[in-house]
């Protein structure tokens, strides 16, 4: 059995998606200890807790310890299969994050996997549904990684509401060398229960920004009437995204050119990858068993991945440095 103590480095959420998913690719038991201890209020939050419900369907586990602000947990996997199910993580719970744990696994189903998941798509301190899949997917089809998502309805805080769908096909992760590329810069301005022109506003100052660096951008406006209320913006460019949400009291302008600010400075820094994408890939690389790429700064959310997959998988992560940027290859 692995052990796994959460408070590990960033001591949040992740340590416990990246250790349930390997555990459960491996089919080795893991208990994790002081989950979430460095997060205000720690324990589980319903976001994991629907996470790990969710792969112990898909692989059959014996699980202990998971009730609402739960500490500790201990997971016993058996085989993973594919499933078709709805789940609901309850109000504006983020649906990228869940999808984050459950996706690993599902590519190491015999069957395909299908889920309708409702919660948030657009919320804080996540992914945003558009950056998993313009930016997170993109650089797994690299890796011979099979899925597609759907966006029915978008989910801010706090009601949520937001509704994807999701399917995985069985695929084999190849490691993969990135490097960095040039493309033109894409996005989607949205949002729901506001004013046409808030989704405007966002894209025009996000563009405007963009031009100034000589960067041509081709962002769409959406508006929508939507369950729950709120705004966002997401931009990417091959393997760089940037993601920003509107809030009460933020002008619609900063929403946009903040969003913008953080795609200039992930393309300047001419990384292969962003600062976000690149704690995301760590256990494909883990599982691929090689693969690099270079990062413009090392996140404790990387490093602490980083460590977790070396806990479960036979790798290692050699941290260079490279024309003055983070290399992370695996040996
Ligand atoms: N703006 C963003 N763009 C892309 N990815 C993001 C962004 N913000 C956060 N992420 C990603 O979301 C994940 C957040 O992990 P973290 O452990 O902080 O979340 P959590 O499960 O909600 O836990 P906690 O509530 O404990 O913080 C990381 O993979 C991080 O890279």
């Amino acid at each position: 059995m692995i052990e796994i103590d959460g408070s590990y480095g960033e001591g949040g959420g992740q340590i416990l998606r990246t250790a349930i998913a390997l555990s459960a690719i491996i089919k080795e038991d893991v208990t994790i200890k002081n989950i979430r201890r460095n997060r205000p209020k720690e324990g589980l939050k319903p976001q994991h807790l629907k996470s790990i419900e969710t792969i112990a369907m898909i692989c059959d586990a014996d699980v202990k310890g998971l009730f609402p602000g739960s500490t500790q947990i201990y997971f016993s996997p058996s085989e993973i299969r594919g499933v078709k199910t709805n789940i609901s993580i309850g109000t504006a719970g983020s649906i990228p994050l869940l999808m984050q744990s459950i996706m690993p696994i599902a590519a190491h189903s015999p069957e395909k996997t299908s889920l309708r998941i409702t919660g948030g798509t657009d919320v804080a301190w996540s992914p945003s549904i558009d950056y998993i899949k313009e930016v997170t997917l993109k650089a797994l089809s690299k890796m011979g990684y099979r899925a597609s998502i759907r966006l029915i309805e978008r989910g801010y805080y706090p009601k949520g509401g937001g509704a994807v769908e999701i399917e995985i096909t069985p695929s084999r992760i190849k490691g993969v060398d990135f490097k960095a590329e040039k493309n033109e810069i894409y996005g989607v301005s949205h949002c729901s229960n506001l004013p046409e022109h808030v989704a405007k506003r966002q894209a025009d100052s996000a563009r405007k920004l963009l031009e100034e660096y000589g960067r041509k951008s081709h962002i769409e406006s959406k508006t929508e009437n939507y369950l729950s209320t709120g705004s966002g913006i997401t931009l990417w460019s091959g393997l760089m995204g940037s993601v920003n949400i509107g809030k009460k009291g933020l002008p619609a302008e900063n929403v946009g050119s903040q969003a913008a600010q953080m795609l200039l400075d992930e393309l300047l820094a001419k990384a292969a990858v962003d600062i976000h994408l690149a704690d995301q890939l760590i256990p494909y690389m883990g599982i691929a068993g090689n693969g690099s790429f270079t990062t413009r700064e090392l996140t404790p959310h990387c490093l602490t991945n980083i460590h977790v997959t070396e806990q479960f998988l036979d790798v290692h992560f050699a941290i260079t440095r490279d024309n003055g940027l983070n290399k992370i290859s695996v040996e």
